[in-house]
């Protein structure tokens, strides 16, 4: 563990998170912590359960056993395990990306902005139609949803296409979009599962810059499931390891790319010669010389 996490009270804090599917123990006993202002990363390789614990934590599945608790910097607690998936976006305020784009394809990409904040937008109508014909509060509030859309798409680069139909854009202009929609919910926390997927490693740089100026200057959580190595340990502030749904190390980046287990688990027994190229990369000597021994 970071001293920086040591030091400040943890944004979310998974106690002893188990999720069963009938015999499959898809996440098996897992605790960890992950702060407000840094970027936590679940990795492992394929299968090792981190789907399965965004899952958890995003109210998509209710966990067997374990605790999931969110604390807004307000003190305001929130026992994710309680609750169900709307509630976590709407109350606790943890919004979410998935592996396969989900985008509203046939609307502009200003409008998958604007959706977002539905839930604003009604409450500021007083839930009357009276309101979403006149009412100041709801003018105003509709004024201000433009306004924080436009300065996510500037932000992503995708100005210039706002009225474009967000299904007709480029692959890595729509996960830039899916981002921007996030942050329009202005979460305390933003959960982004695999956003380098399919992206050339010019987009995958500029995503690096994305999320490390949402951290810096919006001081959010972010929690990152990602397998592109050079964008995990170059970002995170915290790199949490899952294989085969047990947590087997949690530590900085420096900490995690040299422990033995994690090597272990990138490497196997008998995979050295299969192990992807931007782990190889990225794995320091010690993980050649354990894989030269395998
Ligand atoms: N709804 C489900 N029902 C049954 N088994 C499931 C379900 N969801 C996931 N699993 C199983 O749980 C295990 C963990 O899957 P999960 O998708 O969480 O892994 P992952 O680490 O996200 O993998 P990947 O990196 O390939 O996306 C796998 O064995 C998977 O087949």
């Amino acid at each position: 563990m970071t001293t920086k996490s040591m030091t400040t009270t943890p944004l979310l804090t998974v106690e002893h998170l188990t999720m069963r599917f009938g015999g499959l123990v898809a996440v098996n006993d897992v605790s960890f912590s992950a702060n407000n202002g840094e970027i936590t990363a679940i990795i492992g390789p394929n299968g090792a359960g981190k789907t399965t614990l965004f899952n958890c934590i995003t109210g998509f599945y209710t966990p067997t056993v374990g605790r999931l608790t969110l604390r807004h910097a307000d003190g305001k607690e929130f026992l994710l395990e309680r609750m169900p998936g709307y509630r976590i976006s709407q109350k606790a305020s943890v919004a979410r990306t998935f592996q396969n784009i989900r985008l509203f394809g046939g609307m502009s990409v200003l409008e998958n902005l604007i959706v977002a904040q539905h839930n604003k937008l009604i409450r500021a109508s007083g839930f009357s139609i009276a309101g979403l014909l006149g009412l100041p509060s709801y003018t105003r509030t509709e004024r201000e949803a433009v306004e924080l859309a436009k300065y996510w798409l500037d932000r992503v680069r995708l100005l210039e296409f706002a009225d474009w139909e967000a299904g007709n854009l480029p692959y890595g202009a729509q996960r830039r979009l899916e981002i921007a929609r996030a942050m329009c919910t202005e979460p305390v926390m933003l959960c982004l599962d695999e956003p380098a997927a399919g992206l050339n490693p010019r987009e995958s740089g500029e995503l690096a810059d994305l999320l490390t100026y949402i951290r810096d200057e919006h001081k959010i959580g972010v929690l990152l499931i990602e397998h592109d190595m050079s964008v995990v340990m170059s970002i995170s502030d915290h790199v949490v390891v899952l294989d085969y749904g047990r947590k087997i190390s949690d530590g900085d980046p420096a900490f995690v790319k040299n422990d033995p287990a994690v090597i272990r688990a990138y490497l196997g027994e008998e995979e050295d010669e299969d192990l992807p190229p931007e782990i190889k990369a990225d794995l320091p000597e010690v993980a050649k010389r354990a894989g030269e021994g395998a």
